[in-house]
């Protein structure tokens, strides 16, 4: 024997560990609580000492329920009607055997009266037989599970009248109900509330039987008639085996376990009763707890970490990183070359040499993605050629292609987008197979085309290289199977592996809307194995895979890593390189799914670029913009009237002005949830945006314009139609200046001396030399001096030097305008 843990103690002795607890402490063993252990000489010790409670159960019973009765003071509910001592009792024959229902309740009470335990009242025939029972009961306490559901079947006609149970008020477990019940009178009204539990009813009548049985009749009839209801689904949960894993997590309930373990949560509430957990169904019981439970039952407790269940990337690196199985799995090929080269020509030639003639219908059916099948084994080749869409996939993380083929014209030779997909191809660190086209040709040079590769590092094997070269006709079929012959074999190097055990995982090739099917989506499956009905995540969207087709057009109900497939049964269109995940429910699923595109709608409100006025012309121009979408407000009817007929009036080829909203009044918060939703300006005539209003315009890029002439407001939209808005930088004129002398010096140029006739002139200013009315030069100020110094400004009545950026020709009597650059403030 080693060490044991108290719980362990109690149970075998069929008491609550809080006794043993007790007890220990008493003897003065360091004891914590339930999960503290003893050694062996201190379990023999313990065993003693409860042997000597246990002499006479009838008798010790109440002892122990005096004992539990202290630690539980707080515990013991304060509002029955019944003295506390009988609570005790109740709760002290928590494991007491059901049958007690037979008697009439008064006979009940007396008998379970905890009369100061050392001297049993007259009348303790009974709970002693009660208690023999309990002991019974407990000591087997798996076994009583099929006389349970006898009792269950045979109804106890007394039971009934006395409580309207239904009988499965089963016996055991009722009375640990009544247990944990009394003992925490908030947690019955708890378990009460829950839905059509046997449970609830039955601790519920157990319960009412302590407090006397008038409670409450009403409640009572309306929970054994959700009691009836829930008999039968719930007696065949207890005849399933237990799991051998119990995969849990830290706050689940008893209800939560209850279900992963087929059991009842009366069973299991007892259970953690038995190691001194009190608890009733609904409570979230912590990590400790929910392993010991499992251990005791027998299973093995595995923490299920918590996931986000959104980030799709992550779960899909986990479950790429799941190697634990493997089998092999086909090439995913792409094929690239240059313009003309042949590359659908192969694509289609290879498609239709693989299908047999009576799937030769099926050959319409294009899924972006198509297998060809040789030697038992299969190649999937991804049906859009170019780097630019395996490019497209790449930028958005779908790094699906295994292999690439590329296609290279032997009569036309390496050619510039030849080198493109190469140096895709080895961003991408795929593998190249050279397949050197159009050999038929009578001016084909294969060799020529070889020695053209070996400047990008693709060097035949012959010549001492590493990669294959294969000269094909794609026209005509020639060399194919050597092709596909080739590619299977650098896939062999390549040891593609996934495990199709696993849930199916992978990207989107295509998608799109089909007017009688909905949205219908490419898949290309990568890990595990997709099948019809499972819940999934694709993207932003979700749904279940109604039905799932192959590259011939056939309907699967499964399909495993490598096979592109098509479904249906998605709530909205994915995006080409989206990723999907097969959920474990279709609940998760759509949770994941509308929280991604929640996410997905915020990240791009985020990245919205609304329509100014400022870029107006420039989106126009990109051609994104046929319509100006205008929300209007005015101070008065007649100024909204008058501006949006204004406004509709004006005339810009191309753009048309559309008023989404108009109305009198302030611009408020929605009218910028408006015009952010719509991308639309808002004018304001005479009125001005409230301050929250204002806050979410900045926050959301909303461009408010405000006016108080029309014909401004007018203007303002038509140029900026035009493309022509006003810089929203306006020269101020800030100061005259007289130039009254010149200075020539070397390496400086020529030095200004002047007198500030008005205003100021500064370091950073711009300037105009004026000779004779005519502006003869504009530029910047190089250097500002008053005196002999450097200064940032000279103002009206002083005098100063300056000297003119790159501009030398300056005379006495020019005058120098100064100004600057001032931000137009929005009216
Ligand atoms: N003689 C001969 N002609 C071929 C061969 N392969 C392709 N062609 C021809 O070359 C032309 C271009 O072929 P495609 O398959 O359209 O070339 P591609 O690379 O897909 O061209 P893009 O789609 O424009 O990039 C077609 O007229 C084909 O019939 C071949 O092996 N021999």
């Amino acid at each position: 024997m080693g060490k044991k843990r108290i719980y362990e103690l109690a149970k075998e002795l069929n008491v609550q560990s809080k006794v043993v607890i007790e007890q220990a402490k008493n003897a003065g063993f360091k004891i914590k609580n339930h999960m503290s252990t003893i050694d062996e000489a201190q379990e023999k010790t313990l065993r003693a000492a409860m042997k000597g409670t246990k002499i006479n159960t009838a008798t010790t019973k109440p002892t122990s329920a005096a004992q539990t009765k202290k630690t539980d003071a707080n515990q013991a509910t304060t509002t029955q009607a019944k003295p506390a001592t009988q609570q005790t009792t109740a709760k002290s024959h928590a494991q007491h055997d059901h049958h007690d229902h037979h008697e009439p309740r008064q006979s009940f009470h007396q008998s379970h009266h905890p009369h100061n335990g050392q001297n049993p009242h007259s009348r303790n025939n009974r709970p002693q037989n009660r208690n023999d029972h309990y002991n019974n009961h407990n000591h087997h306490h798996n076994r009583p599970r099929i006389s349970q559901s006898n009792n269950r079947v045979a109804p106890n006609p007394q039971s009934r009248t006395l409580n309207r149970a239904p009988v499965n008020a089963a016996k055991p477990i009722s009375s640990a109900k009544a247990t944990v019940r009394s003992n925490n009178n908030r947690n019955q009204n708890n378990a009460n509330g829950n839905r059509g539990s046997r449970f609830g009813g039955n601790r519920n009548h157990a319960g009412n039987r302590f407090k006397g049985g008038r409670f409450n009749r009403r409640r009572n009839n309306r929970r054994n008639k959700r009691q009836n209801r829930s008999t039968t689904p719930v007696t065949t949960r207890k005849d399933r085996a237990l799991p051998k894993v119990l995969q849990y997590t830290e706050g689940m309930n008893v209800q939560d376990i209850a279900k992963l373990i087929h059991r009842e949560p009366a069973e299991i509430i007892k259970k953690l009763f038995m190691m001194g957990v009190m608890v009733n169904q609904n409570q979230s019981l912590d990590k400790d707890t929910i392993e010991l439970l499992a251990v005791d039952y027998g299973i093995k407790p595995e923490e299920k970490v918590e996931e986000d269940i959104s980030d799709l990337d992550k779960y899909f690196e986990k479950e790429a990183a799941n190697t634990s199985y493997q089998e092999n799995r086909s090439p995913v090929v792409t094929i690239m070359g240059h313009v003309d080269h042949g590359k659908t020509t192969l694509l289609d030639k290879l498609r239709h040499t693989s299908v047999t003639e009576g799937e030769a219908g099926g050959i319409t059916q294009a899924i972006g993605a198509y297998q060809v099948h040789t030697n038992n084994r299969s190649i999937t080749f991804l049906d859009t050629p170019g780097h630019a869409a395996f490019t497209d996939m790449r930028a958005r993380g779908a790094d699906v292609t295994d292999i690439i083929v590329l296609v290279v014209a032997a009569d036309d030779g390496v050619m510039p987008q030849t080198v493109e997909a190469i140096n895709h191809a080895k961003a991408a660190k795929a593998p190249i197979i050279v397949a050197v086209n159009k050999v038929d040709k009578p001016n084909a040079n294969p060799n020529h085309v070889m020695e053209q590769l070996t400047q990008y590092g693709l060097i035949p094997e012959d010549w001492g290289g590493d990669t294959i070269f294969v000269q094909i006709s794609a026209k005509f079929g020639k060399n194919l199977d050597e092709l596909l012959e080739m590619i299977l074999l650098e896939a062999d190097v390549l040891e593609l592996k996934a495990n199709p055990k696993q849930k199916g995982a992978g990207t989107v090739i295509e998608a799109r809307l089909d007017k009688g099917k909905g949205a219908v989506a490419s898949l290309l499956v990568q890990q595990g194995t997709l099948r019809t009905g499972d819940p999934i995540v694709v993207g932003n969207t979700f749904g279940r895979v109604r039905v799932m087709t192959n590259d011939r057009g056939r309907r699967i109900k499964a399909a495993k890593p490598s096979m592109p497939v098509e479904i249906t049964g998605l709530n909205d269109v994915p995006e080409s390189a989206d990723k999907f995940i097969v959920f474990d429910d279709e609940k998760t699923a759509r949770a994941a799914g509308e929280e991604r595109a929640q996410q997905a709608v915020l990240k791009q409100r985020q990245q919205t670029k609304h329509v100014t006025l400022d870029n107006l012309f420039e989106t126009m121009k990109e051609g994104k913009l046929k319509e100006v979408d205008l929300i209007i407000k005015a101070d008065v009817q007649g100024s909204v009237e008058a501006l949006v007929n204004s406004l509709q009036k004006i005339n810009v080829k191309g753009v048309r002005v559309n008023i989404i909203h108009e109305a009198v009044g302030a611009i408020n918060e929605s009218d910028v949830t408006l015009a952010a939703a719509s991308n639309a300006i808002i004018i304001g005539f005479n009125v001005r945006p409230t301050a929250r209003a204002k806050d979410q315009a900045d926050a959301d890029n909303v461009d408010i314009r405000l006016h108080n002439v029309i014909y401004q407001a007018i203007d303002e939209v038509e140029t900026a139609m035009k493309g022509m808005l006003e810089p929203t930088y306006k020269e101020k004129v800030i100061g005259q200046l007289d130039v009254r002398q010149t200075y020539k010096v070397s390496k400086i140029g020529t030095i200004a001396g002047f007198f500030v006739t008005s205003g100021l002139v500064q370091r950073d200013s711009g300037v105009r030399l004026i000779r004779d009315g005519i502006v003869v030069y504009e530029g910047k100020i190089a250097s500002l001096k008053h005196l002999k110094d450097d200064v940032k400004e000279v103002r009206q009545g002083f005098e100063g030097g300056l000297v003119i950026e790159n501009y030398n020709d300056i005379k006495v009597g020019d005058q120098i305008e100064v100004y600057t650059m001032e931000k137009v403030p929005v009216k």
